[in-house]
């Protein structure tokens, strides 16, 4: 025997056949990935090909909305990002996914980021998915949004006075204000005071501030096990995120005495999870699924609004002409701030639509890639490619939002492009508006939606009509700023930096307000 064969050989001779098997099983399934996968054929990133990992190590870092729009820069508008996903950059795909695609089921992953059962975010089934939207959509329509309007003006005053906090004739500069934290008092009492029919008081008592922060430390132990849920596996998700344990269960103690004092109150979401009947059956939902239901209900609605709100005030902030131009529509349309309501004064206020559409287009709340999964005997062609049962398919909110073809200048706040007026051509905006899905699209679209854009207008309109505010020029000031060093996809300046925890997080702007002058 070739002597240099005689040295492997037994070497080889030496390694037991466990281990032997597993080499070859690895070996197997990495030619498999490879070569012979359904969605071999698809670039993407080398580790992708294999394992969720990568998708697990950007999820836990926040941007995982950064890292797919960079794929999407290195090998196109499709790629395979994990082993069995594929997101597709486009507007034609974004529909055959959402909307043509509209009985594709949800991920199972989205299992994982449940509070307890299932809930109307989590569900799959699409049959079960259309008797919960059925109870607690009434809730959320435009009509009941406007039934809700009073309480939510008593919240965005309560918010606008707590930004300046004295009435000081000079009208000097008040304090630095974090607005990532005044935004979010502000969302979850409106929330709550629409779920619960009572608000937690947020803004007027510092006893539960800290349920923003177990918010978001949630989300972010949740955005990993949505990638990787063998982290659940003895309980390693509790050793690695100890304080955010924590805060969860101090956030269901909340919701807990939440739901007990709103038992004895009428009128509000809550009551319509408890109160819907089958004829038959009795109680549609279990006292488990109407926790559920409640305790996310609570986090969508303050999280993805209060990241939105921070985001408009960034810009606002960063572009002073788009600044000036919202003040003079602001103040010449409304004689006074009590006038500050929807209604056709509200609708006057093109350029505030156009700031908010702006907003959400550039830094949307939901930054990644709501997947869904296509299901054994279904079959979905997305942009002429077919996707075998068994793969998820997505389109990051993030990118398409930020690919020039459909908004040129991406990475500028130009709130002019949603206005026909500003020259942005009809046919060039009916393109703009079929890649735009900040609330994503089709069956599965926010239920928020009303309230997210009421609660926008009021309070953005509220805080310039009464303010001018400006970012201190310190270093406090550059927070939520990008900036040249810090890595991929944060390096500009003007734009607001979004921490993507399945919801996006924020940090800042820190914002000092001061009466405006009349
Ligand atoms: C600017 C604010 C908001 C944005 C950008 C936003 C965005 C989104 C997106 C993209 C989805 C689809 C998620 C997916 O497919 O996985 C979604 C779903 C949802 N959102 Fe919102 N949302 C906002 C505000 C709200 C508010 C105020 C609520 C009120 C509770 C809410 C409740 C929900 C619920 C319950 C779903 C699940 C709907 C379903 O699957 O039928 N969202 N949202």
């Amino acid at each position: 025997m070739d002597e240099h064969l005689a040295v492997p050989l037994s070497v080889l001779s030496r390694i037991p056949l466990g281990v032997g098997l597993v080499i070859l099983a690895v070996l197997g399934y990495v030619i498999y990935q490879v070569y012979f996968h359904p969605l071999a054929k698809y670039p993407g990133p080398w580790l992708g090909k294999f394992t969720e990992a990568g998708a697990a190590y950007h999820a836990v870092k926040g941007d995982l909305h950064l890292h797919i729009w960079w794929c999407h820069q290195k090998y196109g508008p499709v790629i395979r990002y994990t082993p069995n996903l594929v997101i597709f950059n486009t507007e034609s795909g974004l529909k055959d996914i959402y909307v043509r695609g509209k009985d594709l089921r949800k991920d199972v992953h989205y299992g994982v980021i449940q509070l307890g059962t299932k809930n109307l975010l989590t569900v799959t089934s699409p049959k079960e998915h259309a008797k919960r939207s059925k109870i607690i959509g009434p809730g959320f329509t435009s009509t009941a949004m406007r039934e809700f309007e009073p309480k939510l003006l008593s919240h965005v005053h309560k918010f606008r006075d707590a930004l300046y906090p004295s009435s000081d004739p000079d009208r000097t500069w008040g304090p630095p204000m974090v607005m990532s934290e005044w935004c979010s008092y502000f969302a979850f009492d409106v929330i709550t005071d629409l779920v619960f029919g009572k608000a937690c008081n947020l803004l007027g008592s510092q006893q539960f501030q800290c349920t923003v922060y177990d918010i978001s430390g949630m989300m972010k132990r949740l955005s990993l096990l949505m990638y990787a849920p063998y982290v659940f596996l003895g309980r390693l998700d509790k050793k690695l995120f100890k304080d955010e344990v924590r805060g969860m269960k101090r956030y269901h103690r909340l919701v807990n005495s939440m739901m007990a004092d709103a038992a004895s109150m009428s009128g509000h979401v809550l009551s319509q999870l408890t109160s819907a009947r089958d004829s038959v059956t009795g109680p549609t939902l279990t006292d488990a699924d109407v926790y559920s239901e409640a305790a996310m209900l609570a986090v969508a609605g303050s999280d993805s609004t209060s990241v939105s709100l921070c985001a408009s005030l960034f810009y606002l902030a960063t572009y002073p002409h788009a600044y000036a131009k919202l003040a003079h529509e602001i103040r010449s349309v409304f004689p006074s701030p009590d006038d500050i309501r929807s209604g056709p004064l509200m609708q006057q206020c093109t350029y505030l639509q156009a700031c908010i559409k702006e907003t959400l287009r550039i830094s949307p709340a939901v930054a990644g890639c709501p997947y869904r999964r296509v299901e054994k005997g279904d079959t979905l062609v997305v942009d002429g490619n077919v996707i075998p049962a068994g793969c998820s398919v997505g389109t990051g909110i993030y990118s398409i939002h930020h690919n020039p073809l459909y908004f040129p200048r991406p990475e500028e706040f130009i709130p002019e492009r949603w206005l026909t007026e500003s020259g942005a051509g009809t046919d060039k905006l009916d393109v703009t508006s079929a890649a735009y899905a900040p609330f994503s699209q089709g069956s599965r679209a926010c239920i928020g939606r009303h309230l997210a854009q009421l609660e926008l207008q009021l309070a953005l309109a509220s805080l310039v009509w009464s303010y001018d505010f400006r970012r201190p020029d310190t270093a406090a000031g550059a927070m939520g700023a990008g900036n040249p060093g810090a890595g991929i996809g944060r390096t500009n300046p003007h734009e607001f930096q979004l921490y993507d925890h399945i919801i996006s997080q924020k940090r800042g702007p820190v914002l000092q307000f001061r009466p405006r002058a009349r």
